[in-house]
């Protein structure tokens, strides 16, 4: 099977121009989504997920810029940008902002924040605000539009919608505004959602509802997802397809299943290991150390090598590639860590960085003297 992705997006790299400097906030990013799968974005707050997400839509505000990438939907090019001779040329196919807000936002591809009310107009009623959505999105008349919208509401578990049709934003809880905006993405009936953390806000139970509903819908409606979030048991849950993001770049990408079953990259490894589980207590986790450097500028070589565990010199030295490390038959399991590549990893010397070094520990002291250890190369 060599269906045409949904979204392939290739290259992307999104900056933004500040007085201190071009921050790379996306800094070259290739992925797809395929027909109705969920495909993760995941990494550590200012990662890039959300930057990434926005100029998929050509979201991105001022002084924010698309600076290169392609993004092909439904075999069709929407973004073809790069720069030639510091200047930032679009290609033949390339849709304006304007043409993205006419031609594909909504019925095409539509976007659910993690903060409800930025979405709701706080002074116009919910069942109001949808029915306009549907109204003119999808060429109904306002009776036919009220219908629709409580059976949406109603789809998306909000009872006694008849009812509930006439609050207002303010009368519905957080987890009840974020299932509106489920609502209203799915009205229009697009092909692809992308979700920004829409469950982040929420407490763990309303979460766990809200992802099982989104599973049930996407089923019955076949919709794709692009799944923001930081959060590797969110990843769990719903998501096909991962890719782990660090300092703007992608740094993993596999299925679901190989992503916590074959790890490959460090980085992953430490994501995976500071998640709350049933079966650690609090005390064993194992909070990843450090904070992720400026996308302003970047470390040298590896992004990940000042925090990294497994960090040797060449990983200051030399950046990785990301490539393909999967056995012949296994699904794409991609990686971009020097460990996976010949040149020289084996035979450098292991730096100190903020996991191996004392300033790791002390986050954890008082569990133990070594309880940041963990690890296998120890001197
Ligand atoms: N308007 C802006 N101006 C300058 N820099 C920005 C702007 N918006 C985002 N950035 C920078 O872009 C980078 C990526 O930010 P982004 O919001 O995509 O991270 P994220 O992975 O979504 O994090 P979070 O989990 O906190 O939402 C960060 O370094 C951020 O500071
Ligand atoms: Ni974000």
């Amino acid at each position: 099977m060599s269906e045409t992705p949904l979204l392939s997006v290739r290259d992307l790299q999104t900056q933004f121009f500040t007085e201190e400097g071009t921050v790379r906030a996306v800094d070259g990013i290739s992925f797809d989504v395929n027909e109705r799968e969920i495909v993760g974005l995941v990494g550590e707050s200012g990662a890039g997920k959300s930057v990434a997400a926005a100029s998929l839509l050509q979201l991105v505000e001022d002084p924010g810029r698309i600076v290169n990438g392609t993004v092909e939907y439904k075999g069709e090019t929407i973004l073809d940008v790069q720069q030639e001779d510091g200047e930032i040329v679009a290609g033949e196919g390339s849709l304006s902002p304007e043409q993205m807000r006419k031609r594909i936002r909504g019925n095409e591809i539509a976007i659910i924040f993690q903060d409800p009310m930025e979405s709701l107009n706080p002074v116009f009623t919910i069942g109001g605000q949808l029915r306009e959505v549907i109204e003119i999105n999808r060429g109904l008349s306002a009776k036919e539009a009220r219908k629709e919208a409580v059976d949406m509401l109603r789809e998306v578990g909000i009872p006694e919608p008849e009812e509930r049709f006439e609050d207002y934003p303010h009368q519905f809880s957080g987890g009840m505004r974020q299932r509106v905006l489920i609502a209203m993405a799915l009205a229009c009936e697009p092909s692809l959602i992308i979700a920004d953390e829409p469950t982040t806000a929420l407490d763990v139970t309303v979460e766990g509802q809200i992802l099982e509903l989104v599973e049930e819908l996407q089923d019955r409606y076949d919709t794709s997802f692009v799944w923001v979030t930081h959060d590797m048991g969110v990843v769990a849950e719903i998501c096909d397809r991962v890719n782990v993001m660090y300092l703007g770049e992608v740094v993993e990408q596999s299925t679901v299943d190989d992503l916590f079953y074959d790890t490959k990259h460090p980085y992953t490894r430490a994501l995976l290991e500071s998640i709350p589980r049933p079966d650690v207590t609090v005390d064993e986790l194992n909070p990843i150390t450090g904070v992720m450097p400026e996308a302003i500028d970047p470390p040298s070589g590896c992004r990940f090598h000042t925090r990294c565990p497994d960090a040797r010199e060449a990983c200051r030295e030399v950046a990785p590639t990301f490539k393909d490390v999967s056995e012949a038959d296994e699904a794409r399991h991609a990686t971009a860590c020097l460990q996976y590549e010949s040149v020289g990893y084996e035979d450098s010397t292991p730096l100190e960085t903020e996991a191996t070094a004392g300033f790791g520990a002390g986050l954890t002291a008082g569990f133990g003297d070594d309880a940041t250890a963990g690890g296998e190369d120890d001197e």
